[in-house]
């Protein structure tokens, strides 16, 4: 298959990417976050989530974070709507997307959201609807979709199902995610094709945890399958909380690098992000995660002495 000469990076460093920080992350450093993404030029930002601050305890000030951003016209900024509370709260934010997220594993389910799945897709169903009624866009995402930390391996059929189910449920876009990063790319390539036969591969993205080293590969799989979304963290922020040992999403500054040298265009503007990048793991006190972003944070110093 061609692949896209254009691709949509979500963004989901401020969500994601911070999620599992044990310090609490100051407002102010997430709305400065947000601001610098949104001037690097991103379409989606995952800005936060309304979920129950006892489960995760860093994004309690999500309605701030919606009130102080500075937002660009044209960008979605987007928020985790777990249940009808959560959307009251996005919707009252003015969000322009809610997330619905479920899991193609049980186990996973349980773990993350305290339901099974079928309980999830009942709970989802009014979320969704209020979200049609009030015009918001609706993304669903599947957790677990390529291996689960409890549960081991996934059947194909589970992700295609869950996929189904979210797309009658009027999502616009819905997620396969590689909650732990597990995957390989003929594994991706195999999903994302079945998954594109029953729902338009327009509607799909690929969302990738790097924790094995693989997320460039699963992409490019994910390309070929004819995948045109990805999300991405700003300097490889991230993991999930209720993944142990998962590490953050592939970094945002990679796949604009690869997909830069492939000639695909985002609209984004890699210099920024590498400076935001590198900005926010000197804020967090770790090393950047990305590796095109060190090579040319590197560059860039070189240049200058
Ligand atoms: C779904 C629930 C709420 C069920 O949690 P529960 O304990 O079963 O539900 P509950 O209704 O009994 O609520 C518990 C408490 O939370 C409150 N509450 C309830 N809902 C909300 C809300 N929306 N906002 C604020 N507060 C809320 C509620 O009022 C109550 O407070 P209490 O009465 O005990 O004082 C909980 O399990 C939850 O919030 N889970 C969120 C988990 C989460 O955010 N995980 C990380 C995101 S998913 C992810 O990272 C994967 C993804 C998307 O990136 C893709 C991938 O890589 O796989």
């Amino acid at each position: 298959m061609a692949l896209p000469d254009k691709v949509k990076i979500v963004e989901v460093g401020p969500r994601d990417g911070l999620q599992n920080e044990k310090e609490f992350v100051p407002t102010d450093i997430k709305v400065s976050l947000v601001n610098q993404l949104s001037d690097a030029g991103f379409l989606n930002i995952e800005a936060t989530s309304f979920v129950s601050p006892k489960w995760v305890p860093q994004m309690a000030d999500g309605a701030q974070v919606m009130e102080a951003i500075k937002r660009r016209e044209g960008t979605v900024y987007s928020v985790l709507t777990p249940n009808m509370r959560g959307f009251e709260g996005a919707l009252a934010a003015k969000a322009d997307e809610v997330v619905i997220f479920g899991a193609a594993s049980e186990a996973f389910s349980q773990k993350n959201i305290n339901c099974s799945i079928d309980e999830s897709i009942d709970r989802f169903e009014p979320v969704a609807r209020a979200a049609k009624e009030a015009g918001i866009r609706l993304r669903g995402s599947i957790s677990c979709a390529l291996g689960c930390p409890y549960q081991g391996e996934v059947p194909v059929e589970s992700v295609v199902h869950v996929a189904q189910r979210l797309i009658a449920l009027g999502c616009d876009e819905i997620d396969v995610a590689d909650t732990i990063g597990v995957a390989t790319a003929a594994q991706v390539y195999r999903v994302m094709s079945a998954v594109t036969e029953k729902v338009d591969p327009r509607q799909v993205s690929g969302h990738f945890h790097d924790t094995y080293g693989q997320a460039l590969a699963n992409i490019y799989a994910s390309l070929q399958a004819g995948i045109s979304i990805f999300h991405s963290s700003v300097a490889g922020l991230g993991g999930c909380p209720y993944a142990k040992g998962a590490t953050g999403n592939v970094a945002t500054e990679d796949v604009l690098y690869m997909l830069q040298g492939m000639g695909i265009e985002t609209g984004i503007d890699l210099d920024a992000v590498i400076t935001t990048g590198q900005w926010i793991s000197d804020y967090l006190q770790r090393p950047n995660a990305s590796r095109a972003g060190k090579a040319l944070v590197n560059k860039r110093a070189a240049v200058c002495t």
